[in-house]
Parts: structure tokens; sequence; C-alpha cells
């Protein structure tokens, strides 16, 4: 159609060139200046230039094309390099995830190897170490690997960056030529506005003029439109000049470019229907040109509306034309934008990989990790935690501390004064009393002087009557003194006489000596027996009150502790009082303590039974006795109640004991004993005679006495001493010890010896049931210093809870409350009948007397001070009289 139009134009150039050159021959010369001026030639020229605005943007067109087809090229080469570069990451990542796999492979082995069945000693701890240091090493080589490939890609990514911002440069230069390129047309179009307007004025308005306004309103609007579009090109421009790792940033890009393409959607819409109303309106004018043509023929006149119809119609097109050309530029920027977007989404794509690729890095180092290693590093966390805040109060106390000692320096600075005050007056009387001495000194040579003189008087008085000397010479001796001190001439009479004085005198101190260690010796006595009585009197108030009796054996200082550290003793006892005990507590403090009897740590086993005799006793007469050790662990509290084979304790000497009151009474009484032996372990009662060592428990007697007893347990009826041996014997080995680092066997449970004396009176046909209960406690301990882990650590736990349950009973019957938490454990409710109201109850307390224990034995000696004030009341017996009541005397 164009080329139609340019045709045309030039076929109307040539006629109109050729009309004009044969008037030029016919009015020659003056006429070739109107010629010249007429505005036929000058709209052919207009429109020639406008051919030729034409052809230009023609090649605009071409090179917008090129562009295009460069830019679909870049595309394609990106594509394709994202394309390589994709494949490569997700090699890479495979390659990633099959080290990873591997990694956890070899992890899983390593934990799991040790437990694998099979696996022993050295062996079994080999083989993990090996699998470890293979897992670590390969661990880091792909930790390695993995950062060299990250460095590399970190590479090419830099590579994409510069030829992407490379790209954006071209890009931006490209709108910048383009931009210029829409300038000059611009101004071009303006200028052939101006032409035509000028035009239209010289030829004069017609009716079609008024087509032509509505048409260039149109146009103006049309104008408007593209003035929009062209500000939304520059909009485009504008953005993609931003640094698009900024717009990335911002996260404006995608939303932005978005609303403005879908903008420029519209608008290219808009620009659509308003082209085809151009289009619709040129084809209208192109009638009416034709028809102007057709008019032109027959009127000539006519020619110049027809031309100015002509001019329109290019004009219209040109814009056509320029919208179109705007359009396909708008369309090409969008294409552009596309690729921008595409290009930032590739970017962030890249991006995403290589955080991954990081997250991976860190998710694998993390997983290489073992979940053991997490815990002990989340427990060394909290232990950290737990340090830091100890030492922020550590710090807190030392801040405290300097305090203290920075009054105790302000206080020993005072102090420094005083004392140097105090030696400054010291000095001065120092100075006095020498004074005062050398005065008297020489008041004492004066009176010497005076007696030797006065002596020498006497002496030659003497020798002129030598009658008065035999009276006077025994009276004062320390005349005779002073004249032996005489120098001068003593005499063989005055010699002999000081003599005899001299011996008298040392017959009278020796005598007066001897009457005070005589007097002295007396007093001892009498302090003994003063302390005997006194005891007797307490144990009889004991007994009345029914005090819990408390005695305390010292362990002695064996060959096994002298090696440790902290071995001097600290315990002492007082050889002179039976009931007082002396522990230094450091510092040259100590403390007393006073219990019912103190064994020292010579004291033997058989004096330790001398004491508990009488409660033996009893039990055979029908009362309820418990005789229990208690203390640290290691202090001798099995070897008090069990003992040695050469060396019985408690335990064989009661029964011993027992049998043989038993055969003294044989003729008036009827005895049978029965025996159990049970041990209390983490809160388990297991009967110690029984071989398979069943789990026991505790329950009321349904005799309805109230009493407890233990449905399944073993009660072996013994006869003699013998018998009773073996059975000792066989709860020892079944009970239950273990090697701690204060015992090498330590008891780890309580165990109890329980033995049952039923006695008939053959005469009255009373029945008696006496009941003595000997405990073997479990050693108290503190679990840091006993090492326990583990299962000895669970042991450890229940045997100080029982303790503490134990501390709680004997509180309550101190406090003499009515409840008394005797179900708190399985000790004290086992005991609950012999811990109870009226019966006789001992306790042995062992101590330790070496430094190291001493903390151990402050709290021995203390809970020993509290159940020696127990009071259970006075003891009861169990006795049945022949009429069948139970009674209690
Ligand atoms: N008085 C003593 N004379 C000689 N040796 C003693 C004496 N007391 C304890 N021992 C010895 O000390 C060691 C520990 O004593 P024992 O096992 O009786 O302590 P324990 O208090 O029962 O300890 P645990 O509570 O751990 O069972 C044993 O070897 C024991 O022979």
């Amino acid at each position: 159609m164009y080329a139609f139009y340019s045709l045309l134009v030039y076929i109307f150039y040539t006629v109109f060139k050729k009309e004009e050159e044969e008037a030029l021959g016919a009015a020659q010369g003056g006429a070739s200046a109107l010629m010249s001026e007429s505005p036929l030639v000058a709209v052919m020229s207009h429109l020639l230039s406008f051919l030729e605005q034409y052809s230009h943007l023609q090649q605009l067109q071409q090179q917008a094309d090129q562009y295009r087809v460069q830019l679909k090229r870049h595309r394609a080469q990106h594509r394709r390099q994202m394309k390589t570069l994709r494949t490569s990451y997700r090699q890479r990542l495979r390659d990633k995830n099959s080290v990873i796999d591997s990694l956890e492979e070899a992890i899983t082995t390593q934990q799991y190897t040790p437990s694998t069945p099979g696996s022993d000693g050295e062996c079994g701890a080999d083989v993990p170490g090996a699998g470890a240091g293979a897992g670590l090493h390969r661990l880091v080589e792909s930790l390695y690997g993995l950062q060299g490939e990250k460095s590399q890609l970190r590479g090419e990514l830099r590579l994409l960056h510069s030829q992407l911002e490379q790209r954006e440069q071209d890009r931006h230069s490209r709108v910048q030529v383009f931009q210029h390129q829409i300038d000059e047309l611009k101004s071009c179009i303006e200028e052939r506005e101006e032409e035509l307007s000028r035009l239209r004025t010289a030829s004069g308005a017609t009716d079609s003029e008024k087509r032509v306004v509505c048409l260039s309103a149109e146009n103006e609007s049309l104008k408007q439109s593209l003035t929009v579009t062209q500000g939304l090109l520059q909009q485009l421009s504008v953005i993609p000049s931003q640094s698009s790792s900024v717009l990335i940033k911002e996260n404006v890009l995608s939303n932005g470019a978005l609303c403005l393409l879908l903008r420029m959607f519209s608008l290219t819409v808009l620009c659509y229907s308003s082209c085809r109303r151009m289009f619709f309106l040129t084809d209208n004018v192109l009638s009416n040109s034709a028809l102007c043509l057709l008019l032109q023929e027959n009127v000539l006149s006519n020619s110049t509306l027809c031309l100015l119809l002509r001019m329109f119609s290019l004009t219209v097109l040109c814009l056509l034309l320029r919208m179109f050309s705007l359009t396909v530029l708008c369309y090409s920027s969008c294409r552009r934008v596309f690729s921008l977007t595409e290009n930032e989404n590739l970017r962030s794509r890249v991006q995403q990989l290589e955080s991954s690729l990081q997250q991976r890095i860190v998710t694998q180092t993390v997983e290489v990790e073992s979940p053991a290693t997490l815990r002990q590093l989340a427990e060394a966390r909290e232990r950290n935690e737990q340090l830091s805040e100890k030492l922020t109060n550590q710090n807190e106390k030392c801040r405290q501390l300097e305090e203290h000692i920075r009054k105790s320096d302000e206080f020993s600075c005072n102090l420094q004064h005083k004392i140097a005050a105090y030696e400054r007056e010291i000095s001065v009387l120092q100075e006095e009393l020498l004074k005062e001495i050398g005065h008297l000194e020489e008041k004492k040579e004066e009176a010497v002087k005076a007696a030797a003189t006065c002596s020498v008087e006497h002496f030659q008085s003497l020798q002129d009557h030598p009658a008065e000397a035999s009276d006077s010479a025994p009276s004062d001796p320390a005349h005779h003194e002073d004249r032996l001190r005489q120098p001068e001439e003593p005499g063989p009479q005055l010699l002999r006489l000081l003599r005899s004085s001299h011996h008298r005198r040392q017959e009278t101190d020796i005598s007066s000596y001897e009457e005070m260690s005589e007097a002295n010796k007396d007093l001892l006595e009498k302090y003994r027996k003063e302390v005997a009585l006194r005891r007797k009197h307490h144990e009889q108030l004991v007994e009345l009150k029914g005090n819990i009796r408390v005695l305390c054996r010292v362990k002695p200082v064996l060959k096994e502790d002298q090696h440790e550290e902290g071995q001097s003793v600290v315990v002492t006892t007082d050889p002179n009082n039976e009931s007082a005990l002396s522990v230094l507590k450091g510092q040259g403090r100590s403390h007393n303590f006073e219990l019912d009897r103190v064994f020292h740590p010579q004291a033997t086993q058989e004096e330790v039974f001398q004491e508990i005799e009488p409660l033996v006793t009893s039990c055979i007469d029908g009362y309820h006795v418990c005789i229990f050790a208690y203390g640290q662990t290691g202090s001798g509290k099995t070897y008090t109640m069990e003992g040695s084979t050469e060396n019985p304790g408690i335990n064989q000497r009661a029964l011993k004991h027992l049998f043989s009151e038993i055969e003294d009474r044989k003729d008036m009484w009827m005895y049978t004993v029965t025996v159990s032996s049970v041990e209390i372990y983490n809160e388990v009662l297991r009967d110690l005679l029984s071989k398979d060592g069943e789990k026991l428990d505790i329950k009321i007697n349904p005799d309805g006495t109230g009493q407890l007893h233990v449905p399944g347990l073993r009660l072996i009826e013994v006869k003699s001493f013998q018998h009773i041996k073996k059975l000792l014997a066989q709860a020892r080995r079944n009970r239950i010890t273990f090697g701690t680092q204060m015992n090498q066997h330590s008891s780890r449970s309580h165990a109890l010896l329980m033995i049952t004396v039923l006695g008939t009176d053959l005469a009255s046909g009373a029945k008696t049931t006496g009941k003595l209960n000997l405990v073997d406690l479990a050693g108290s301990e503190r679990v840091w210093k006993s090492g326990a882990e583990g299962e000895r650590l669970k042991e450890a736990q229940n045997i100080n809870r029982s303790l503490l349950a134990l501390g709680d009973v004997i509180q309550a019957l101190r406090g003499k409350e009515k409840h008394i938490p005797f179900r708190n454990s399985r000790l004290t409710y086992l005991l609950q009948d012999s811990l109870g109201k009226g019966n006789k109850t001992a306790m042995v307390v062992q101590v330790s007397a070496l430094e190291r224990n001493v903390g151990e034995t402050m709290c021995s000696l203390k809970f020993a001070e509290r159940v020696c004030k127990v009071e259970l009341g006075p003891a009861a017996r169990k006795i049945q009289r022949g009429g069948g009541s139970h009674q209690c005397d």
C-alpha cells in the first residue's frame, strides 16, 4: 500500500513537474519565481521528505528486527548456559547426596558397631575407632570437595553476573539510541504538523476540513496515548537501568514488571483499537481522495483540495506508522522486560540453588554429627549455663569475701595499732619493772649485808657465850642460811645445824607430796565412781523413759586407710568418761558429743556385745528388741554386726547368748527360736535364706494382732547354735555387696536378721513372744565421694532415701508426733514393730576417726544425738498368761 502511495505521489509529481515546465516555456522568465513558490511543489517536496522519513523508519524497523534477533540469540545462548548449569548443579547435588548417604551409612555403622553381638574386648574397641577414623577422613574429604565446588560455582556465578551486567549495559545503550530516534521522529512530526497547518491556512477551509479537524482531535488523543506509552517506555528504560540486584532485594521488579506489562498490554490493545479506527478513517479519506482525483480529472480547481486531503491522509498514515513502530518498540521492550524478568528469575534460581547448596553443606555438617554428640552438645551447653550461673554465684561470693577481707584488713590494721600501743606500754612497764627489780636487788643486797653483819655479831656473841647456841639454833633456819652465805669463817657446828635443817625440810616436802597424790587418787576414784553412778542413774532413767540407747564405736585406723590423704585422727575418746566423744572439725575447733556409750577404737567385739547383752536377754523375757548399726559406708557396721569367722559380731554373740540363756532356764521354760533373714535392696524385699531369693511384700498379719508379717518368708526353727551359724553364713553369701571407692566389699542393702523367741513357762503355761531384730544398714554415703555411677548410683540413691525415711521416723518419734511415717520406706515399715512404742531399741553408730571422713562422722553423730532423745516409753513385755489373754507388763 505504501509502495502504491509513493508511486502515486511520484506520478503526481512528474505530471505537475511537466505542466510546470510547459507553463514555464509559455510564460517565460518572471513566472518561474511564481512556480517555485507554488504550494503544490511544496507539498510534493514534503511528501518526498516524508518518504525519506519513511524509508528511515523502515531502516529503524530493520535495526529493531536485528536487535530482536540478537536478543533472541542471546536469550537462547543464556538458556543453553542455564540448562548446562542446571544439569551440572543437579549432577553435583546427586554427587553430594551420594557422599552424604555414604557418610550417613558410615556414621550409622560407627554408631552400631560397638553393640554388635560378638564384638568384645580389645577387638570390639578397635573396630569403631577405625570406622570413626575412616568416616572422619571421608567427611573431611567431602567437606573439602564441597568447598572447592562451592568456590568454583561462585566463580561461575561471578562470570554470569558480569555477563548479565554487560548485557544490561548493551540494552541500556540501545534503549538510549531508540529514545534518541523517537525524539528525532517526534520533532519531525511536529515540523510536519506545523507545515500542514500552514498549508491549511494557505489553502482555506472547506467542508472536508471539518472532518480533518475531527481527525486532528482524534490525532491529538492518539498523541496523548502515545505520550503515555512513551512515558511507560521511559519508565521501562529507567527500571532496568537500576541495579538489578537492588531490585531483587526490594522485591519490586517482578511486581512492577507485571504491572507494566499489563499496562503495556492494555495500551497495546488501545493502540490497536485506535489503529483500527484510524484505518477506517483513512479508508474514508482515501475514498474521498479517490473521488477528488476523479474530480481533478474534470475539475482542476478542486485539485488543491484533493491534494490537501491526500496530504492529510498521508500524514495520518505516517502517524499510524509511527504508532505502529512505537507499538513494536513497546512490544520489543516488553520482550526485553520479559527477558530481564526471566534473567532475574534465573539469577534468583541460581541464588536459591547456591543457598540450598550451602544449606546442604550445613545440613550435611550437622547430620554428620551423631545424635549422641548433639545430646552431649546440649548437655554441655546446659552444663555451661549451670557453670556460668555458678561462676556468677562464685563471683558474688568472691566479692563478698573481698569485702570481708577488706573489713578484716581494716580490723587487723586497728588491732596492729592497738598492739603497737600495748607494746609501747609493755616496754615502758618493762623498764619500770627492771628499775624496780634493780631497786629490790639493791635492797636485798643491803638486807643480806645487814644479815651478815648481824650473823657475825651473833656468831661472836655465841663464841663468847656457847651455852645459848643449843637453844637458839633450830628455831631460826633462815638465820642459818644467812650464816651459810656468810663467807667468813663458818664453823663446823653451824654447818651441821644447817644440813640437818635442810634434811628436815626435804622430808616434809616428800611427805606432803605423798599426801597430795594420795588425795588425788582418792579424788579420781571418787570421780570415777561418780561418773559410773551417774551413768547407772542415767541408764535407769533411760530405761524408764524408754529412750533409744545410742552406742558409738570408733573404727580403728587400719593399714589400708594409711596410704591415703587426710589420715590424721580427728576423733578422740575420753578414757575417764565412757560417754564422751570429741571431733576436731578443723581450725582448732572441736565438737563434743555425749552419747550413752562410746567405744574407743581398740574396743573388742566382746566389749561391744557386753553393752548389748541385757537387751538380748530381755528378748527371751518377751520384749521386742531392735539393734541396728548405722554409719557411713566402710565405717564398720557389718564388722560390728556380723564380724569375722575368728571374731564374730553382735549377731552370732546374741544368738549364742540366747541359747546359753535358754539352756540355763530349761528347767522352768521351754523356748522355740525361729530365724528369718531378709535384705532390702533398691526398695525390694528379698529372702536371704531362700535359694531363689524371691521378692517379698510386707502385710498386716491377718491374725488380728495388728502385727506386720511377710507372706512367703522362710522362718527356720533353730535348735542349736551350730545350725544358726550355717544359716548366718548362707544369709551373708546371699547378700548383695559390691566394691566402691569407700569399701572393697560394701553392703549395698539393708540386712535384717529377725529372731523370734517363743517361751512357755512350764509351771504356769504363760507364753512370751520375744523378738530380736538385728539390722545391718547399708552405708550412708555421699555419691560424689563413693564414685557411684549407673546401677551403683541408683543403689546409693535408694539407700540414702531409706535412711532419710528412717531419720524422718526418728524425728517424728522424738517430737512425739501423732503420725509416724513408718510407711515411707520398706526399711521403716519393717522396723515398725521394733521402733514403735514399748520396744527396746539400741543403735550402734559407727564412725571413722580419720580427718577425710570428718563430714560424714559429724553427720552420723548429729543423727545419733537426735536418736538419743527419742523416747519410746517404758518397754512392754509381750506375755500371754495361761487364760489366753495377751498382756503387757
Ligand atoms: N573395729 C574394727 N576393727 C578391725 N577392722 C574393722 C573394724 N571395723 C571395720 N573394720 C574393717 O573395715 C572394713 C570395712 O568395714 P565394714 O565392711 O564392716 O564397713 P560397713 O560400714 O559395713 O561398710 P558398708 O556400709 O559399705 O557395707 C572391713 O574390712 C572391716 O574388717
